[in-house]
C-alpha cells in the first residue's frame, strides 16, 4: 500500500522535487562553507596574526589556507585591485617629518594615493576588510605607484609580519615593495611627540608633568622616548623584509635641504628623476622649506614645525648618553651613518680643525 502510494506517479514527481531541492540547498551552504570552516577560519585569522615569528617560519601561506580568505583573497588577488596596492609605504618614525615627506613626494608623477594616514595594518586590519583597504587607493597604471604613510607602522609589534603575508597573499613580489624609514635626532623627534602629547591634554585641561619630570620620575622610561630607540625598531622589521627593501632616510638632513634627500629616495625608489632644485624654497616665516607652486609658496600648517619646549641641561645629556648606544647600533644595522648620530664627533672635528 506505502509503496503503491510512493510510486503512485504524481507522488513520485513530487518526491523527486523534493530530493532535487534538499541537493541544491547542500550545494549552497555546505560546499562553500567547507564543511563548516568559515567558523575556524574566523579563529584563524586572529590567531595567525599573533602567532609568535619562529611558528611562522615554516608557514607558507598561500591565498587559499591563508587568514584573508575571510577577505577573499583568492579573487582578490587575481582581481585589479590587488594591483592597486602600495609599492611604497612611509612606515616611520612618527614626528620625524614624514607629513612633509610624503607631501613633497607627492609632487613626482610616478605616486599617488591618499593624503591621510591609512593605518590598517596597525589600527583598522580586524575591523576593516582588506578590499576596503585596497579602495582607499586610486587605479593606478604600470607607470605609477601608490603610496601610503602610517609612522606608527614602524613601533607596532604584529605589522611587519601582517603587511609581508598580505603581499605573499595577494602574490605581489615582495621585492616590489619599499619601505621609507624617516629618522631625525632622537632627542628632537621625542620632544616634539611630547609636545603633541600636551597639545593633546591641554584640550582636556589636565595639568601636565614637563619632559623632564616625566623622564626622571617615571619607573620606566616614557614612550615618547622609547619611540626613539630607532635600533629597536628597525631590528624587528629587518626579520621580515631584507635591508634592500628599505630607505632610511635622514631627518635632519631633509630638514635642512629636502632637495637632495628626495634626489637620492628617487634612485632607492627606482623611480625617474624629476625634483628640481627650484621646487622647493626655505620660507624664512615658517622656518622650514616649503613647496614653490607656480603661483604661490605652500608650506605645512601650524601643527608641522612647533616652538619646541625649553629641555633642561641635564635631561639633555642623559637622553643623548641613552641614545648614544641605540644610534651606534642602528648604524650598524643598517650599513648607513646619520647626521645626528655623529652630532658630538662633528663638533669635535670642527673644533680641532679650527685649533690645528
Ligand atoms: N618642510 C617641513 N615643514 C614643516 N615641518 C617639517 C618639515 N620638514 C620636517 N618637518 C618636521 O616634521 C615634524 C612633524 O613630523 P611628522 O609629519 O612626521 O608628524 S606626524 O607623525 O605625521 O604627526 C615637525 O615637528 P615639530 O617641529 O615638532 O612640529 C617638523 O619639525
Amino acid at each position: 500500500m506505502l509503496t503503491r502510494f510512493i510510486f503512485n506517479s504524481r507522488n513520485k514527481w513530487c518526491y523527486i522535487g523534493v530530493a532535487i531541492l534538499v541537493i541544491f540547498c547542500i550545494f549552497i551552504y555546505i560546499i562553500p562553507s567547507g564543511n563548516g570552516k568559515v567558523k575556524n577560519y574566523e579563529v584563524d585569522i586572529f590567531d595567525l596574526f599573533n602567532r609568535e615569528p619562529n611558528q611562522l617560519a615554516n608557514l607558507n601561506i598561500t591565498c587559499r589556507d591563508s587568514p584573508l580568505d575571510k577577505y577573499n583573497c583568492y579573487s582578490l588577488s587575481t582581481s585589479r585591485l590587488a594591483n592597486r596596492f602600495p609599492r611604497i609605504l612611509i612606515i616611520g618614525f612618527g614626528k620625524a617629518g614624514t607629513r612633509a615627506l610624503l607631501n613633497f613626494l607627492h609632487l613626482h608623477p610616478s605616486i599617488t594615493g591618499p593624503p591621510v594616514e591609512v593605518n590598517y595594518f596597525d589600527k583598522y586590519y580586524d575591523k576593516e576588510s582588506l578590499q576596503s583597504y585596497l579602495e582607499t587607493f586610486p587605479p593606478i597604471n604600470e607607470n605609477i605607484s601608490n603610496i601610503e604613510k602610517s609612522p606608527s607602522y614602524i613601533i607596532s609589534p604584529g605589522t611587519p609580519y601582517r603587511l609581508s603575508s598580505v603581499i605573499s597573499a595577494l602574490d605581489i613580489p615582495k621585492e616590489s615593495i619599499k619601505l621609507i624609514v624617516l629618522m631625525r635626532d632622537p632627542l628632537e623627534r621625542a620632544v616634539s611627540e611630547y609636545l603633541e602629547w600636551v597639545i593633546q591634554r591641554t584640550r582636556e585641561f589636565q595639568s601636565l608633568s614637563s619632559f623632564d619630570e616625566m623622564v626622571f620620575n617615571s619607573e620606566t622610561l616614557p614612550k615618547f622616548i622609547t619611540t626613539s630607540e630607532y635600533d629597536i625598531h628597525v631590528s624587528s622589521w629587518l626579520k621580515y623584509f631584507p635591508l634592500e627593501q628599505f630607505c632610511f632616510v635622514d631627518g635632519d638632513l631633509f630638514i635642512e635641504d629636502p632637495f637632495p634627500v628626495l634626489q637620492e629616495l628617487e634612485i632607492c625608489l627606482g623611480i625617474k628623476a624629476h625634483y628640481k632644485r627650484t621646487d622647493f624654497v626655505f620660507d624664512h616665516g615658517k622656518g622650514f622649506f616649503c613647496v614653490n607652486d607656480e603661483n604661490s609658496i605652500q608650506c605645512l600648517g601650524k601643527s608641522k614645525g612647533r616652538i619646541h619646549p625649553e629641555i633642561e641641561e641635564e635631561t639633555r645629556k642623559y637622553l643623548r648618553k641613552h641614545f648614544k648606544s641605540h644610534n651606534l647600533r642602528l648604524e650598524k644595522l643598517i650599513h648607513k651613518e646619520f647626521t645626528w648620530a655623529r652630532k658630538d664627533k662633528n663638533i669635535l672635528k670642527r673644533f680641532l680643525s679650527k685649533v690645528f
